[in-house]
């Protein structure tokens, strides 16, 4: 798809940022009782807690997973792990709700035939952000990334292949689905602070959904 898809009734659009990047506005809002249904119990069963960097920083977003694999981080490094390290036992098994959206947004982004084997869940309190980074612990970059929000607002960087290279503010709303691949697969990235705020389905938080093929 070319250009950029407007919705007359103010229901979901796709904008086309770049050659692999897409922006899928509103895309989950239909949908988004279930989901958050489907998140909450894998939250249940693998609560989200806060990990600590290779190098010692506690990050401010806690963090859980769902899938074959869910990704890690600690003293040793980052990695993805079969099993939940809170609780030693397998990652919930990837909601349909969760993994059909995964798989719908690639598809409308241009990148059919995507199936996750992870979904990491990223709980943001106000103030919580993630600093520039790029995703680089999936075996095939040529898988791609898919990135759902769901609650409070945020404004996510999108930076170039460099750390460097100046970085886009996107604002991410409740129900907007980030796709990027291909060329764009590398790109640095991160989200700016979290404001304080009530969301009427969530609350005071934020919660991000992080596609991907691990293995
Ligand atoms: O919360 C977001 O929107 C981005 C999360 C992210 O980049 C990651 O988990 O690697
Ligand atoms: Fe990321």
């Amino acid at each position: 798809m070319s250009g950029s898809l407007f919705a007359p009734d103010g229901g979901p659009w796709l904008e086309r940022l770049s050659a692999g990047s897409a922006l899928l506005h509103g895309w989950a809002r239909a949908g988004d009782a279930r989901l958050l249904e489907a998140v909450e119990a894998v939250l249940g069963q693998s609560p989200p807690r806060g990990m600590v960097t290779p190098g010692g920083q506690a990050m401010s977003v806690a963090t859980s997973s769902c899938g074959d694999w869910g990704w890690v981080s600690d003293r040793r490094g980052y990695r993805y792990s079969a099993v939940d390290p809170d609780s030693g036992q397998p990652w919930p098994a990837m909601p349909d709700p969760l993994r059909e959206l995964a798989r719908g947004a690639a598809a409308e982004a241009g990148f059919a035939g995507f199936d996750p084997d992870a979904c990491l869940i990223n709980c943001y309190l106000p103030g919580a952000r993630m600093g520039l980074h790029q995703d680089k612990d999936e075996r095939d970059f040529s898988e791609p990334i898919v990135s759902v929000s769901l609650g409070l607002p945020a404004v996510f960087l999108l930076g170039g292949l460099r750390r460097a290279d100046k970085a886009a503010r996107i604002l991410l709303q409740h129900g907007d689905v980030l796709v990027w691949g291909g060329p764009d697969r590398m790109r640095f990235h991160g989200v700016q602070p979290v404001q304080p705020g009530i969301h009427p389905l969530l609350g005071g938080r934020r919660i991000n959904l992080t596609f991907r093929k691990a293995r």
